[in-house]
């Protein structure tokens, strides 16, 4: 189980983050929706080691693991897909999937995961994972290396951002995948349709939880407030 307690972030003096509480038990799926600005990416970055907080801790089964670093909370299970995916010139896109042979996976599950993210094996595999490929190729190989890898958390920063019409469908088909694969999902967005794909929401505003549950309710709860409200416009 992954936790977030009494974390607090400041930022030169501004208070991004305040009082947050979270908890992310194995094997389910969270979504943390809110409008831009609300502090999802900060809470994300503080999840993966990115950000230390300036108060509070992050729990790993207990442990506190608030002063680890990305490497190592990798190493225990923590990953993550940026929202801008990172480029690498001179790797192939199966080199990439495959963290350059370190992953021993068969040809056949490689193919079937780059299907599964839309990009076929034959067109794919060997392409370079530089600017050739275009922002959604490159988020899609980066959804599919995740895949491949089955992290125990996965945190998932606006996954369907650059992607194309195709991306709900997308959504859901990773869930379900990482749904079989024990693997809890963290997934960051402003997009209720996104987050009702998710077994559970928290809803950030303003550096605050302003509700939490299953995703349904919390989705409910953010239409009927959220659009209304003057702050989040402005
Ligand atoms: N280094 C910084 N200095 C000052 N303010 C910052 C810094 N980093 C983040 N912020 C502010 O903290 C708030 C939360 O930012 P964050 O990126 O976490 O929001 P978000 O919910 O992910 O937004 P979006 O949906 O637009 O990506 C924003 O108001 C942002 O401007």
């Amino acid at each position: 189980m992954l936790c977030l307690r009494n974390v607090e972030y400041s930022q030169n003096g501004r208070r991004i983050l305040r009082s947050i509480n979270m908890t992310f038990r194995d094997g389910m799926s969270y979504s943390i929706l809110g409008p831009n600005g609300a502090g999802k990416s900060t809470i994300a970055r503080i999840l993966m080691g990115e950000l230390r907080p300036t108060s509070g801790q992050v729990l790993l089964d207990g442990e506190d693991v608030t002063g680890l670093s990305v490497t190592e909370r990798a190493k225990r299970g923590i990953s993550m897909a940026w929202q801008e995916p990172a480029r690498y010139e001179g790797i192939t896109v199966r080199n990439y999937l495959t963290l350059g042979g370190k992953l021993k996976i068969g040809e056949d599950e490689i193919r079937e995961v780059l299907e599964l993210v839309g990009l076929p094996y034959e067109r794919y595999a060997h392409r370079f994972v530089d600017k050739s490929l275009s922002g959604g190729e490159r988020k899609r190989v980066e959804l599919a290396s995740l895949l491949l890898l089955k992290p125990r958390y996965v945190i998932l920063d606006e996954p369907d951002s650059g992607l194309d019409i195709t991306a709900g469908k997308l959504i859901e088909v990773i869930l379900d995948r990482f749904r079989k694969c024990g693997t809890t999902v963290i997934l960051i967005t402003h997009h209720e349709g996104i987050a009702l794909k998710t077994d559970f929401a928290y809803f950030v505003c303003g550096g605050r939880i302003v509700r939490k549950g299953f995703s349904q309710e919390v989705v409910d709860y953010y239409r009927k407030t959220c659009r209304r409200c003057s702050f989040a416009e402005g």
